[in-house]
């Protein structure tokens, strides 16, 4: 790939607090960050063969989407207003037993290019047909950690596994080291210790983590603690599934002992704050979890339950509902709120040393927010005015892995047009087999 210049008004490195470079320059080359400082500090003997000069520019990392299920954009507006439990049984599972392969493959691209042009430059994402999510993920040039998600309790569960671990061997570590894996088992209401103990033994063998759904919703804490007397984070710590790196979605309802649990044993939590919302979840306790040393990032969860796959949103959504959650306006402050978005998002995912920051030996994963829009002016904190103020059609300008993916707002890596007419028709013919 061509050496790369990027100029702009400043840099937010996202590495510490106040870590702001003014007039900065950002060189990229191949898929690495090779410099980052003030205007003219990158060493004379890098030569661009292209500058990126954006004076009203702020450049800061990629975002990172920590827990997403990508192809549920299909079934955005299919189903809302309903809490978690009749919203799977009654919807959206029936719905998910008619996709075909083809439908997950489209409603990836539909995500991709829906989260490209919000400022996404990875996700973590849990569904099924995972060789469909891998191309569509490779073909949108975004970067992801990709699992097929498992429902252990039913007859699908050994198939499930033998295909999880299938898709482990032809796609982590794939598409130049963009497509890396972990195992998904979907629940612990979903999939019993016994099971989870044959996840565990898989993982280990083969060196991934897991991504898995944890302590969601009351009834969740409710119908483990009946069945095995203990809440859903303690009976994870006690099948072992903490011995693994773990990326748990939600973590909305917790003790504090759970909150010790998942914080000495650096649990990665993807923190949804609009999808709780949407379905009622209830609010996590991201302040104290942050409070006690746990990692925590930020997921949009699927399209179905949000509506959208937007991370600046999300981002803003986070901030304000800790505020009034805990009636402190202190809790949560913007740097906060970025930092969960980018570096911390990273860091529960377990790439800190690849993503999440802007400095140099890491991934060339940069978004550019054009600055200069009413809604952005007068500026006085720019991690305010991001956190704040700021929107997905800010984002001008989109690295991934060095490769420029969307540039002026010009999605490079796909046709716009046909993934939407594309995604539409498979909606149009889903909807159309679920009423025959
Ligand atoms: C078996 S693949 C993943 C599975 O998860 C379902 N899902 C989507 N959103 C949620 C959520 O908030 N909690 C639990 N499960 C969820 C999705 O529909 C797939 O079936
Ligand atoms: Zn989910």
């Amino acid at each position: 790939m061509a050496d790369l210049l990027i100029k702009c008004m400043a840099v937010l490195t996202m590495d510490s607090e106040g870590d702001i470079i003014n007039h900065g320059e950002i060189a990229v080359r191949d898929n690495l960050i090779y410099h980052v400082g003030p205007s003219g500090s990158t060493p004379a003997d890098f030569k661009p063969e292209r500058v990126l000069d954006y004076p009203r520019m702020v450049a800061m990392p990629g975002l990172v989407n920590c827990h997403t299920h990508a192809a549920m954009t299909l079934f955005r507006g299919y189903a809302d207003d309903l809490p978690l439990m009749q919203w799977l049984n009654d919807k959206i599972w029936p719905l998910e037993a008619l996709l075909i392969p083809e439908d997950i493959f489209q409603g990836t691209l539909l995500c991709c290019a829906e989260m490209i042009r919000g400022g996404t430059t990875t996700l973590a994402d849990m569904y099924v047909e995972m060789d469909q999510v891998a191309r569509a993920v490779d073909e949108a040039g975004l970067r992801a950690v990709l699992c097929r998600g498992m429902i252990g309790a039913g007859p699908d569960g050994e198939s499930a596994l033998a295909e999880s671990v299938e898709f482990i061997q032809k796609w982590h570590c794939s598409a130049g080291g963009r497509i890396t894996t972990m195992l998904g088992p979907h629940a612990p209401y979903t999939c019993p210790p016994v099971y989870l103990k044959q996840v565990i033994a898989a993982a280990k063998e083969m060196g991934v983590g897991i991504h898995i759904h944890l302590a969601e919703t009351v009834d969740e804490v409710k119908e483990i603690s009946d069945q095995y007397g203990k809440t859903p984070v303690a009976l994870m710590e006690e099948v072992g599934l903490f011995e693994l790196p773990v990326l748990a979605a939600h973590c909305v309802h917790l003790s504090d002992t759970d909150i010790d649990i998942l914080a000495r044993r650096q649990v990665g939590i993807a923190h949804n704050p609009q999808s709780n919302m949407k379905l009622a979840s209830g609010v996590a306790p991201v302040s104290r979890l942050l409070h006690s040393g746990a990692l925590v990032g930020l997921g949009t969860d699927g399209a179905a339950s949000n509506n959208n796959v937007d991370m600046l949103e999300e981002m803003r959504t986070a901030a304000l509902l800790q505020k009034l959650h805990t009636c402190d306006t202190s809790v949560l402050p913007a740097y906060q709120a970025l930092h969960m978005a980018t570096a911390g998002g990273a860091r529960a995912l377990g790439m800190q040393e690849q993503i999440g920051r802007l400095v140099s030996g890491l991934k060339a994963d940069i978004i550019l927010l054009d600055m200069h829009q009413p809604h952005l002016y007068p500026l006085f904190d720019i991690y305010a005015q991001i956190v704040y103020a700021a929107a997905s059609s800010d984002v001008h300008t989109v690295l991934v892995d060095g490769r420029v993916v969307m540039e002026n707002r010009r999605i490079l890596t796909l046709d716009e047009d046909v993934v939407m007419a594309e995604a539409q028709r498979c909606a149009d013919a889903l909807v159309q087999r679920s009423n025959s």
